[in-house]
């Protein structure tokens, strides 16, 4: 379902990100481990159709991510990857459920699901209120929920634990594997986060060591 093989970046021309290849199928999850500046997030982007790799191939169900151009690959993305960023990526004057159906406006997509997504992230009674009146861990678990709205294929979570307590940073984890096993979506998460570990056996570290 996913393949990227023999992807290398740079963001100038002083160091060149050499990333080990990732083989998934549908269901499988796997960790993203790495010191600080390795470039946990820059490998996220670009399985996420956001950075283009100076080489190699990044494949997704078939597609081959960075030959879609424009449109086709925003539209894409939109459909198949759901993207949950380090900083919530959602827009504070809207609502709860404007950012989701917001999320599937761009995709052609009715969002029947919306109301159950909210329900199982435990933020459906804040499903009025304005980002910008939530806490941080509401705020997290709305941006899960914008990026499941479409039901992906590829679910990438950056760090979706760091400001979390152990309560919340295992509910957290749970939901995206239970979300993900119920999509049979492939679940890939970046962290730093030791309690992480626990949760997912299968691990690649970049950049080497940790
Ligand atoms: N837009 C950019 N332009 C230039 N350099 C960048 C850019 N984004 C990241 N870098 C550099 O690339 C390296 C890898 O960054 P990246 O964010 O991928 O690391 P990371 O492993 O996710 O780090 P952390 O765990 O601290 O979040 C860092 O040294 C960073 O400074």
């Amino acid at each position: 379902m996913l393949a990227a093989k023999n992807i290398e970046f740079n963001y100038d021309k002083v160091r060149k990100f050499e990333f080990p290849d990732i083989q998934m199928k549908e269901g499988d999850e796997l960790l993203i481990l790495g010191k600080s500046g390795s470039g946990k997030t820059t490998i996220l982007n670009i399985l996420g159709g956001l950075l283009k790799p100076l080489s190699g191939e990044v494949i997704i169900g078939g597609s081959s991510l960075y030959q879609l151009k424009g449109a086709s690959l925003d539209k894409f993305r939109g459909k198949n990857i759901g993207i949950i960023f380090q900083k919530p990526h959602i827009l504070a004057p809207l609502t709860v459920e404007e950012n989701l159906r917001l999320a599937n406006f761009f995709v052609g997509e009715r969002g029947k699901q919306n109301e159950a997504l909210l329900r199982e992230l435990g933020i459906f009674e804040k499903r009025k209120s304005k980002i910008s009146t939530l806490s941080e861990g509401e705020a997290q678990r709305v941006s899960i929920a914008r990026a499941l709205a479409n039901s992906p294929k590829l679910i990438l979570a950056d760090e979706p634990t760091s400001s979390l307590d152990d309560e919340n940073a295992t509910i957290v984890i749970k939901l995206l594997q239970e979300q993900a096993k119920k999509f049979q979506a492939a679940l890939i998460i970046v962290t730093h986060d030791q309690r992480v570990k626990n949760f997912i056996s299968n691990q690649v570290i970049v950049g080497g060591t940790l």
